[in-house]
């Protein structure tokens, strides 16, 4: 069972966790228990003792001593095969299948290296000490920070690494006690600043750990390979800065992800308009009419205010959280796969089962003039621990099908998001702010039918909070002639 690509479903693994410590607790008292039981067998078997050698001249006591000392191993072996661990053995076999995988903890790492980048925090901060509205600060172990550092280094995040190696190090240095050892982190530092070009500090440390420890072989063959590189390829590069968080190479996105707010001129600003909607006098919305915010013009995009009720969203969630499973994507030849470039959980909950789903089509249909009759079952999300999705077009080669291609996106926000987890735009600039109940829309296609390449948009990594969305995608079949219709708001 995978748990990090679902925030709500972290909290099953917080079950398991009371529930691995409750049944320890019972095994240690079980066990206590026992011991007693052992103690008062002992002083049982110790009255039936004979205590003097002289006594074995009594003929009885003779017969006594032959008989008991059967007797007695009798006892010592039933009452020590009894052991309370059984039971515990079988309740911890039975929440192995529980457990995370190893692998499963090596992308948690990831997720929080993602957030160190994008969200530009130092080990320190993404602890708790910068993050606002942080209670308490959750600190590492020194053997935490080693493996974070670890997964950053065979992910070539090489001063990521440093800065968690730094911060592994100053821990120790303190005194924690702990399985990696200074000489550990100093050859992985070693190994990062190599990599970085560093070889300087690379040799430097590694003979440190050389000259503690002049046996360690792996130290020995490292530094020779370092030393070799200093003297083939002398070029190396001072600047680079070990402890530096690097930008990463998509600025636009990140950049948007980090402030979560648009960026537009002033004067195209004020162009962007709310408005109480009834999309052109349909009945439906005569007397409810909708609440419509344009948050960018070009490509446009619109909100829905209060879309959604909060009854509906429970709803929904609680349709939605048993069927949830790993997202995926989809690549050119239509081949969904698992990827850590999107991070969440997701189900459909299908118009014709769900009635909150057809609801939601049918308001769709309303607000926005759109057949639904060729658009995609509801899809549900959750996002998991630094849960994302990179950057993507809804639309193209992989997607398209008899249906056509995904005309239009309507993204409804099932929750408010604490820090991170807008919706960004990065070609246009466009950050839309998770805000719960309401939904968002836009055209993926041009309307010559082709990919709108601005329409590419990405959901930030969630830093802090449960991000829940739903997809509806509207296709292209069926919208012939509403699109291009004059009552339509989408020209
Ligand atoms: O979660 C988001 O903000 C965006 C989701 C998205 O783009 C998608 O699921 O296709
Ligand atoms: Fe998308």
């Amino acid at each position: 069972h995978e748990y990090y690509s679902s925030t709500e479903e972290m909290e099953d693994l917080m079950i398991v966790d009371q529930t691995l410590m409750l049944n320890f607790a019972r095994y240690i008292r079980e066990e206590i228990k026992h011991i007693h039981k052992l103690n008062r067998v002992l002083k049982v078997l110790r009255g039936l003792s004979v205590d003097q050698p002289s006594d074995l001249s009594n003929p009885i006591t003779a017969y006594q001593l032959v008989n008991r000392i059967k007797w007695k191993f009798n006892d010592i072996v039933r009452y020590t095969q009894q052991r309370p661990s059984d039971d515990f053995l079988e309740a911890l076999s039975s929440t192995l299948k529980d457990l995370p995988e190893q692998k499963e903890v090596d992308r948690v790492a990831l997720g929080l290296i993602r957030l160190q980048e994008i969200y530009r925090l130092e080990p320190q901060s993404i602890m708790g000490h910068g993050l606002a509205g942080t209670k308490q600060a959750s600190r590492l172990h020194p053997d935490e920070c080693f493996h974070v550092a670890k997964v950053a280094y065979e992910n070539q995040k090489f001063q990521l690494a440093c800065l968690w190696l730094q911060e592994s190090y100053q821990l120790l240095q303190k005194g924690n006690a702990a399985r990696v050892s200074i000489s550990d982190v100093r050859l992985l530092f070693a190994s990062s600043a190599f990599s970085l070009g560093d070889f300087d500090t690379a040799i430097d440390l590694t003979e440190q750990v050389v000259d503690e420890d002049p046996a360690n072989e792996e130290a020995l063959l490292q530094l020779l390979r370092y030393r070799l590189h200093r003297v083939t390829q002398p070029i190396f590069f001072r600047t680079i800065d070990l402890f530096t968080i690097p930008e990463p190479s998509n600025m636009s996105y990140v950049a948007l992800c980090r402030s979560q707010r648009s960026r537009m001129t002033p004067h195209r600003q004020r162009a962007l308009f709310c408005r109480y909607s009834t999309a052109g006098g349909n009945p439906r919305l005569m007397y409810a009419p909708v609440k419509e915010e344009d948050e960018w013009d070009h490509p446009r995009i619109v909100r829905y205010h209060d879309f959604l009720s909060e009854q509906e969203m429970d709803m929904i969630k609680m349709m939605a959280r048993p069927e949830l499973s790993r997202s995926e994507v989809v690549n050119l030849e239509k081949n969904a796969y698992v990827t850590e470039n999107r991070v969440s959980k997701s189900a459909v909950l299908y118009d014709v089962i769900d009635p909150s789903a057809s609801r939601i089509s049918q308001r769709i249909a309303d607000i926005t003039s759109l057949d639904m009759g060729t658009a995609e079952n509801l899809q549900v999300l959750n996002y998991g621990v630094g849960g994302h999705f990179g950057p993507h077009y809804d639309a193209g080669e992989g997607i398209r099908d008899e249906r056509g291609d995904r005309i239009a996106t309507v993204l409804i926000y099932l929750s408010d998001v604490e820090v991170g987890g807008a919706t960004v735009f990065p070609e246009v600039g466009a950050a839309l702010q998770p805000i719960k109940g309401s939904a968002v829309m836009w055209f993926n296609l041009l309307q010559n039918g082709e990919v709108d390449d601005l329409s590419l948009h990405s959901g930030c990594p969630v830093f802090k909070g449960n991000k829940w969305v739903a997809n509806k995608w509207v296709r292209e079949r069926g919208q012939e002639f509403r699109r291009r219709c004059s009552l339509n708001p989408w020209e």
